[in-house]
């Protein structure tokens, strides 16, 4: 019998993330080796041109999974049918602006965006938000949305999850996929919690393996929060690889499940676990199966974790009141 195409949305089709992200897609990396694809490429029209150029170049990787491509600068065009929406595409701070232009841009962009999902999706639409702040963003994009579940918006913390996964891995010589468990709370921001309580290295608990509480507190911990600034200081612009890797991985675990004895971080609209207020969309520990994520419960959070869980979190409650104040949500 053979499988009916999954229509995959992806905005900002013609940057930097987008370009890391699309050939994967083609080639069946996130979404199963046997399942065709129809891409739906959104940009603004300035960028357009320059999107056909990428679809003439996803052409010529002759994918057979790559069932159709379509480029367009109508949301309610691209987002028609969407199965997965990827919203990568956002306004990047420019000299001068301050945060509540930057908050205002993209609140436009989003809500519009939200709306179209809205009323042209698929019923089964999950969407993953990586333009930043990408926290705030989802929140904006799911309130746009009220004829969609709050559970099918999330937004990327997996980067940052990764980015964790990687340092233990500097730190302990062990293989990547020896290191589990490791959550990321709150926002994709620098304060976030990248949190190693209850994370394992090859079975064992990962702050015995580690026995080296400075390290966690003064180097971990802020490696992780500020990588992303390390990276557009050395390459001179922001992850674009790493940041797409990380897309594809967060909608595959969504879709597919993630692995026995294990769990991955994801923003999502919080439910109340763990303290974090309803209606933001936070990072947490979640597991996934059968196309649905779970936040992990019954951690203990010890009163370490709890000062920062609650400092990222009210970061989350203040940039919620600054877009409502501007109408957003
Ligand atoms: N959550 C995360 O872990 C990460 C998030 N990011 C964020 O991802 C976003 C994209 O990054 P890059 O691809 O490197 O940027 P980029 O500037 O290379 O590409 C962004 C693209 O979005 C397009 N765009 C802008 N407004 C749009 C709209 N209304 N509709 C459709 N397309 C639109 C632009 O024309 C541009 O082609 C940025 O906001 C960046 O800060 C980057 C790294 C990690
Ligand atoms: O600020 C940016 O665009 C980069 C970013 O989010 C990251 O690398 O985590």
């Amino acid at each position: 019998m053979s499988i009916a195409p999954v229509t995959v949305t992806v905005t900002g089709a013609s940057g930097q993330i987008a370009y890391g992200m699309l050939f994967r897609i083609a080639a069946g990396e996130m979404l199963g080796a046997d399942v065709p694809i129809k891409l739906r490429l959104l940009e603004i029209p300035a960028a357009v041109s320059a999107a056909e150029g990428v679809a003439m170049e996803l052409e010529d990787g002759a994918f057979p999974l790559l069932s159709s491509i379509d480029i367009t600068d109508d949301p309610d065009v691209a987002f028609s049918g969407a199965n997965v929406g990827m919203l990568v595409g956002a306004r990047p701070r420019s000299k001068g602006m301050e945060r509540a232009d930057l908050l205002s841009a993209n609140g436009a962009i989003f809500t519009a965006h939200g709306k179209a999902i809205n009323n042209n999706a698929a019923s089964d639409v999950k969407v993953l938000v990586v333009g930043n702040p990408a926290n705030t963003n989802a929140l904006i994009a799911m309130n746009n949305a009220p004829d969609v579940p709050d559970t099918r918006f999330s937004a990327l913390t997996r980067l940052d999850h990764n980015r964790a996964i990687a340092q233990v891995v500097k730190k302990t010589g062990v293989r990547a996929s020896s290191v589990r468990k490791v959550s990321v709370w709150g926002n994709h921001s620098a304060t976030q919690y990248p949190d190693l309580s209850h994370a394992t290295v090859a079975g064992e608990p990962a702050l015995a393996v580690i026995d080296d509480r400075d390290w966690v507190e003064n180097d971990f911990i802020p490696t992780v929060q500020v990588r992303g600034t390390a990276i557009i200081a050395a390459r001179g612009s922001s992850s674009a690889a790493s940041a797409a890797s990380a897309s594809i991985d967060h909608v595959r675990d969504w879709v597919i499940g993630t692995a026995e004895d294990d769990w991955v971080s994801m923003a999502v609209c919080s439910d109340g676990s763990y303290g974090v207020p309803e209606g933001l969309i936070s990072s947490f520990p979640v597991t996934c199966a059968d196309g649905e994520f779970a936040i992990v419960p019954d951690l203990a959070i010890d009163d370490f974790s709890r000062e920062r869980i609650d400092l990222s979190v009210s970061e989350l409650e203040q940039e919620r009141a600054a877009v409502r104040e501007l109408g957003f949500v």
